[in-house]
C-alpha cells in the first residue's frame, strides 16, 4: 500500500540501536551504531487537515522500521506504556502500510514486574491493531523487509518509557528462534497469539487517514472511558 502523505519528504526523529541498548535481548552482540527507526510525527495532506486533527486532540504519524537483526533478536521499537486519563490509560491505532509487524502487548499487574496478559499480534498489510488502554506496547519487525506503519493517537500526552527500561525491554523477546522469557520479571503469563480485530472495528477503505471522515470512530482514542466495550473485542484474539 502507498502511504498516502508523502513523509518522506518529512525530517524524521530517529530511533539509534544504541537507544535500544537498555531494552535488548543481548546488548552485548550490538557491534555497530545504526539507525533502528525513523518517526514521522503529526503528518496530514493539508493544512485544513492538520487543523482539524489537532482540534480532535489527535495525531497521525508514520514509523519506519528497516530489517534487521540484533544478535539473535529481530529488530523492534523501544516501548512504552501511556499515561491514565479518566481511570484508564490511553489507546493507540496502528495499521501497517507496508511489510508485517508483531505487536507485544502487555498488562501490568499491581506490580510492574508481575504481568495479567501478553499478547502477540500479527499485523499484515492493511491491517489495523487497536493497543487497548493500559496495555504497554513493542512493534517488532520480524521479516526481511521493512515495516511501514502509521498510527493515530491522542497529542496530549507523554509516553512512559522507565518500567520498559528497568525491566530491559517487554516480558518476551521475539527472535530468530522463537519466544525467549525475559528473566527480570517475577511473574509471566503464556504468549496468546492471534490476529488483529480492529479491522472489523473500525471501517475503513484503504489507509486509515481516511478515518478523519468518521470522527466519531476516532473519539475511542481521546476518551477511551466511554468505550470499554470496543476495547473488549480487541483484545479477543484467539
Ligand atoms: O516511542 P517508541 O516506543 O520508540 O515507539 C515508536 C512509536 O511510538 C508511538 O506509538 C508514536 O506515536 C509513534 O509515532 C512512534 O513511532
Amino acid at each position: 500500500m502507498k502511504p498516502l502523505v508523502n513523509f518522506e519528504e518529512l525530517t524524521p526523529a530517529i530511533r539509534f540501536a544504541e537507544d535500544l541498548k537498555p531494552v535488548l535481548y543481548q546488548p552485548d552482540q550490538l557491534r555497530e551504531n545504526f539507525p533502528a527507526y525513523y518517526m514521522y510525527r503529526d503528518c496530514s495532506l493539508s493544512e485544513e487537515d492538520a487543523r482539524r486533527i489537532a482540534e480532535l486532540g489527535l495525531r497521525y504519524d508514520y514509523t519506519v522500521i528497516p530489517p534487521a537483526r540484533i544478535g539473535e533478536e529481530f529488530i523492534k521499537t523501544y516501548g512504552h506504556y501511556h499515561p491514565i486519563h479518566r481511570e484508564i490509560s490511553y489507546p493507540e491505532l496502528y495499521q501497517v502500510i507496508e511489510g508485517r509487524a508483531v505487536f507485544l502487548l502487555q498488562k501490568r499487574g499491581e506490580r510492574e514486574d508481575e504481568l495479567l496478559d501478553f499478547i502477540a499480534v500479527e499485523v499484515k498489510e492493511g491491517e489495523m491493531l487497536l493497543v487497548p488502554p493500559d496495555y504497554g506496547h513493542v512493534m517488532v519487525n520480524p521479516s526481511d523487509e521493512r515495516l511501514v506503519t502509521s498510527n493515530w493517537v491522542c497529542r496530549s500526552f507523554q509516553s512512559l518509557y522507565e518500567p520498559y527500561a528497568r525491566l530491559r525491554g517487554a516480558g518476551y523477546y521475539l527472535t530468530a528462534g522463537g519466544w525467549v522469557e525475559n528473566r527480570n520479571y517475577r511473574k509471566l503469563p503464556e504468549v496468546r497469539e492471534g490476529g488483529s480485530a480492529a479491522s472489523e472495528l473500525f471501517d475503513v477503505d484503504g489507509e486509515m487517514y481516511h478515518l478523519l471522515e468518521k470522527p466519531e470512530l476516532l473519539g475511542v482514542l481521546t476518551n477511551p472511558e466511554k468505550h470499554r466495550e470496543v476495547f473488549e473485542k480487541a483484545l479477543d484474539v484467539d
